[in-house]
Parts: C-alpha cells; structure tokens; sequence
C-alpha cells in the first residue's frame, strides 16, 4: 500500500468512530499499595542536569552552532550546573567539536561533568569515546527504547532482543571504560519510552545492565526513566517511579533520575512527584525547551522549591540574562506569561489586584518579619534581579489603587482616596477610548491635564496676603486673576489664607466654594522640594470634585488647588 493510500484509510478508520475520543486508551493505573509519596515534603534539591544542549538542541528548527552552543554553556555553568549533557557527539559533527573544544580548551570547570548520549550501537559508541577524551569525568549516557510500541512497532524485537541491546552496548561501554583509565566514567543508561514500558520490564533491563556493570554505592550507576511522552497524570508518574524504586535490586548503587516531557503540559508536577517518589536527580532545559511540547523546565523547578524556603542549588536569580541568552540560543521566545520569567507575571492591570499588591506592598514595608507576604506575588521580583517597576500597569481593567500606586511611585503623589475614585473614572474613560495600556507618563500627564494645567476660565498670576489688623488673627489676601483672558484683582478675608482666597472667588469671581477636605504633602526634599495640595470642594449647586495645585509656596500650591477646583466646577 502507499503512503497516500494508507493515510486515506487511516482517515476511513477515524471517521467511522462515533465517539472520536474512542480512539484512546486511558492509561492504566499502577498497582502499588502503601504508596508512600504523598505524605512526604520536597525538602532539599535534586542533582540537576541540563540538556538544554542536547535534548533542547535537537528540537530545534536551527540546532545551535558553536557559538550558541558556547553561549549556552556558559550560562548553565554560571547557573551552577554540575551536570550537563554537551550533546550526542556520535550523531553530529557539530556536537563532536563542541565536545572538543570544551575538552581540549580546558573549559570544563573542576567539579562539572560533562554528559554525552550515544544510542546503544558499537560504531556510535565507540565515536562517543573518541568525543569526549581527555575529559577528566564523563557520564555516558546510553539509551534504547523499552516501551512495548516502539518494540512492536520500531524495533520489531521482543523483550529479550531489547534487553540484548542495552546490555551490548553496555558492555562495549565497560570495555572502553577500561582502556580509558584517566577519565572517570559514569555509566547512565535510559530505557527511553519508560512511561510507556511496563514496569516489569523497565526494572529487568536496568538490572541487566547494573549486571554487566557492576555498580556500588561508591560509584553509582545512573538509570534514568524518562517520561519520553508524558502519558499520564503526575500521580501515575509517581506511582511508576515509587515502584521502580522499590522493586529493583540494589537501589542504593543507582541514582534515580527523571526525564519529564511535557505532553500533557505537567512536567513540572510529574517532576515534583517524581522526586517524592523517590528519585534523586532531575534532567531538563532551560524554560522547559526540547522535543514537542518540551522538556521539564528546569528554571521553574528551581524557583517553585525557592518558593518553598528550599534552596534550589542553583542560580536563578538574574532572570532576565537566562533568558536573554536561552532566547539568542534557542531562537525561540520565551512566552509573556512563563512562569517567573515571562515579561507579564509580575504585572497587574486588574484593579483589585493592584489594589492589594499596593496594600501588600505597603504592609511589608512596616513588617519586620522578614517573609515575603504580598497578595498575587509568590515571590519578591528582586528575588530574580526584576523590580516592582513592571507591577502595575494600567489599562481599562485597572482600578484607583493601581493608578495611586503609578503616581506615587513614579512622580511622588500621594492622591486622597476620594480623588484616587474621581480620577480613576478619568483615566477609565482614557483608556476606554483608546483601547490600549497607558504608561505612568500617560498617566500623569492625564492628572496634569485634569487638574494641575486648568487654568481656564481662571488663572491665578500673584498674590499676596496680610493680617486683616493687628491681633484679629484673620488674613486679607489680594489677588491678581485672569478670568477668561481679562486680567483683575481680586480680594477677600477669611480666618486664614484659604478662607480668604475663597472669600475672594465669592465676591470678585462669582466662583462660590465650601472647602470640604483639604491635603498637602511635599515632593522632593531641600530647594527643589514642592508643595502638592489637594482641595475637596462642594459647589454651589452641590456637586463635590478636586482641585490640585503644586507650587515650591505652601500657600500658591494651596491658591492654586482651589483655582483648579473653581475651573473643573466652571466645565
Ligand atoms: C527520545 C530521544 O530524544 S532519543 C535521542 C534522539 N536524538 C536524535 O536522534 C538526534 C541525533 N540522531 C541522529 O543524528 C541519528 O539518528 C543518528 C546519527 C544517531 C543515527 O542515524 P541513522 O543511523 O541514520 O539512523 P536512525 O536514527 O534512523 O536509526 C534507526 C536505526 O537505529 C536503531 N536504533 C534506534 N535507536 C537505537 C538505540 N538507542 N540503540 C540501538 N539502536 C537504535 C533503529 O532500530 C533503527 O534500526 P534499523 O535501521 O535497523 O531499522
Ligand atoms: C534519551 C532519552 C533520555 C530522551 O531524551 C527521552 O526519553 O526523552
């Protein structure tokens, strides 16, 4: 049959499915009794490796070169692995002369392990070796498939066959081992497919090869289970992992590593049981890059232990460099809302949410507890080298305290509440209109339109203000307007400078205020420091709005509030 011929009749075959989801087989559940896993706590980090060169790099539309693949290196090295797989130096010539050139240019610090993947085929084998000597300390790292698909259906081989080619690949692996006596080489062997292998026979093949290599617990193998296809819930995962454990010969001589991908989009929690399951080392990339949907990423992992008071062992706390350098070498972006690394996870644009983290935020900052409690914020962007600049941002869904926080934050305002409500309908309105994020400069310059630049139909040019008479304690301030382009004076008495300013509206302006609430604060310190006032006024015809005014004069900032006032009631 052709190709074409069989996909048409593989369409027929679907078609003729009722329920298309018939076409599926639920995954079977693992017989494991007094499963032990969900009673423990993840309290420590796992040896960790990286195979973001490798398993990364061969999911890739282009494969790093050199220079990316140095890149990369480099920073998973300042990130503090200790384990990284280089590459399959059998399968490329580009992942060969990587491995030399790490090799041969010494830049593989003391206390960091190379990795190299080789399929379980002499002649690639033997390649591997001659790629990595000279090394100090490798972990080969062999592989074949053990699931009972790819056995029927790739291989063509019963279990036996499979089992012929882990242990002869193991074998040869011994063999050079031996004639390489200057390089210290660990033995890691994967039954590639475990998640879909049955269990019995993931532990039999691992043990053939433990057979053949005769591990200890001075020198350790590495049987690594991979969830080369995440085929299951995590908890499935934990059960398979807890039972392999428990079931297999000399457990203490091997270390238990997960491979998580990520099908099913829970690598990370297949991961995070898995190690309560019992396994000691994780493998994973970098924002979780790597075959399909990914790899486990490793960057979250660290950080949701970090989250947990566990210290991660490795080194996360310049985000934005991991990920400016896994972007340059993956050439893919890593996605806005990736957790803690996304531009967007420490942004809030919804009102109530701004509204807490700025009461959050505000709290801590009396605290002396010394835990990081802010509501919406699992973790203190200065834990990542990022600042709270990018917290709140504001679009139509924001609310008045996300619009406070901007302009306190950034210009020094400290609005009332009652102003925060009528200025936030302004910047709703604002933002309604045009549809898009408005930026702390939209924002103020918003609020400087609204209040600090009208001056129309008034505008205050000087004034000055005197005792009424000796002992009375009442003021007697002139003033000089302009009223509607018309320059005039104005005067008026009052208990202080504001009471008599506002006497003035009333008699030269016709303007009649009754001063409900009023706010000052200072921006800045020392010569440059201003006044910032804030007049809540109720009208003649019995609206209520504010006035701001902002001046180096206490007084002129307070003059000035109330002319801004007297304008927003003339509109
Ligand atoms: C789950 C994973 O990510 S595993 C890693 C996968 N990574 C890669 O494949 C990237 C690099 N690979 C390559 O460049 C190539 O596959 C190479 C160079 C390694 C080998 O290439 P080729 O020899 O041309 O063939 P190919 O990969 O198609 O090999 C398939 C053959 O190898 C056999 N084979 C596959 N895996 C293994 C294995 N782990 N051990 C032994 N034999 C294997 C297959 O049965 C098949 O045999 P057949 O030709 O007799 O049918
Ligand atoms: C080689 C193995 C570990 C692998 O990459 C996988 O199974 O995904």
């Amino acid at each position: 049959m052709t190709a074409t011929a069989a996909t048409k009749q593989a369409a027929t075959k679907t078609a003729a499915v009722t329920n298309p989801a018939d076409k599926y087989t639920p995954f079977p559940p693992v017989k494991l009794t007094d499963r032990q896993w969900p009673s423990r706590v993840l309290d420590k980090a796992p040896i960790w490796c990286s195979v973001d060169l490798r398993d990364g790099n061969q999911a890739l539309i282009e494969p790093m070169g050199p220079d990316r693949k140095r890149a990369m290196f480099d920073l998973l090295l300042r990130m503090g692995f200790q384990e990284i797989e280089v590459g399959f130096p059998a399968a490329s010539q580009t992942d060969f002369d990587f491995c030399r050139e790490i090799i041969d240019g010494g830049k593989i610090p003391d206390g960091v392990t190379i990795q190299v993947l080789t399929q379980a085929r002499e002649e690639l084998i033997r390649r591997t070796f001659e790629g990595i000597k000279g090394s100090k300390r490798a972990i080969v790292h062999l592989y074949n498939s053990t699931s009972e698909l790819q056995r029927r259906v790739v291989f063509g081989m019963d279990r036996q066959g499979i089992i012929d080619i882990a242990v002869a690949g193991t074998k040869l692996i011994k063999q050079l081992a031996d004639e390489t006596p200057d390089t210290e080489i660990v033995l890691q062997y994967s039954p590639e497919s475990f998640t879909g292998t049955e269990l019995d026979f993931a532990v039999e093949i691992c043990e053939a090869v433990m057979e053949i290599w005769q591990p200890t617990p001075e020198r350790k193998i590495i049987l690594n289970l991979p969830s080369t296809v995440e085929m299951s819930m995590p908890n499935v995962h934990a059960d398979q992992i807890e039972w392999f454990c428990k079931t297999m010969k000399n457990r203490e001589s091997a270390i238990i590593s997960l491979h998580p991908h990520n099908d099913r989009g829970t690598g990370v929690a297949a991961a995070e049981l898995g190690l309560l399951a019992g396994a000691d080392r994780v493998e994973g990339t970098l924002f979780g890059n790597g075959e399909r949907t990914g790899n486990v990423d490793v960057v979250t992992l660290a950080l949701n232990m970090f989250t947990q008071g566990v210290d991660p062992g490795l080194s996360v706390n310049d985000i934005a460099e991991i990920v400016r350098v896994s972007e340059y070498c993956t050439q893919l972006p890593v996605h806005p809302r990736h957790p803690y690394a996304g531009e967007l996870v420490f942004t809030a644009f919804s009102g109530s949410h701004q509204d807490a983290i700025n009461k959050g935020l505000k709290a801590l900052s009396k605290s002396n507890s010394g835990k990081w409690e802010v509501p919406y914020l699992p973790i203190d962007p200065q834990d990542l080298g990022r600042s709270y600049e990018a917290v709140i941002r504001i679009n139509s869904q924001s609310g008045k305290g996300g619009i406070a926080y901007v302009l306190e934050k950034d210009y020094g305002l400290q609005i009332p509440r009652k102003l925060q409500i009528e200025f936030s309908k302004i910047v709703q309105r604002v933002a309604d209109e045009t549809g898009k994020e408005l930026s702390p400069t939209d924002i103020y310059e918003t609020f400087k339109a609204e209040y600090l630049d009208a001056e129309s139909p008034l505008a205050l040019i000087e004034h000055a203000t005197e005792a009424r008479g000796p002992n009375s304690g009442a003021r007697v301030v002139n003033a000089v307007v302009t009223r509607d382009g018309k320059t005039q004076t104005i005067k008026g008495s009052g208990k202080g400078p504001i009471d008599a300013f506002v006497d003035a509206l009333r008699q030269g302006c016709g303007v009649d205020l009754h001063v409900l609430d009023y706010r000052e604060h200072a921006i800045g310190e020392g010569e440059d420091a201003q006044a910032c006032s804030y007049f809540e006024v109720k009208t003649s015809d019995g609206r209520t709005l504010f006035g701001v005014g902002m001046d180096a004069d206490i007084v002129t900032a307070s003059l000035r509030a109330l002319v801004s006032a007297a304008n927003r009631a003339a509109r």
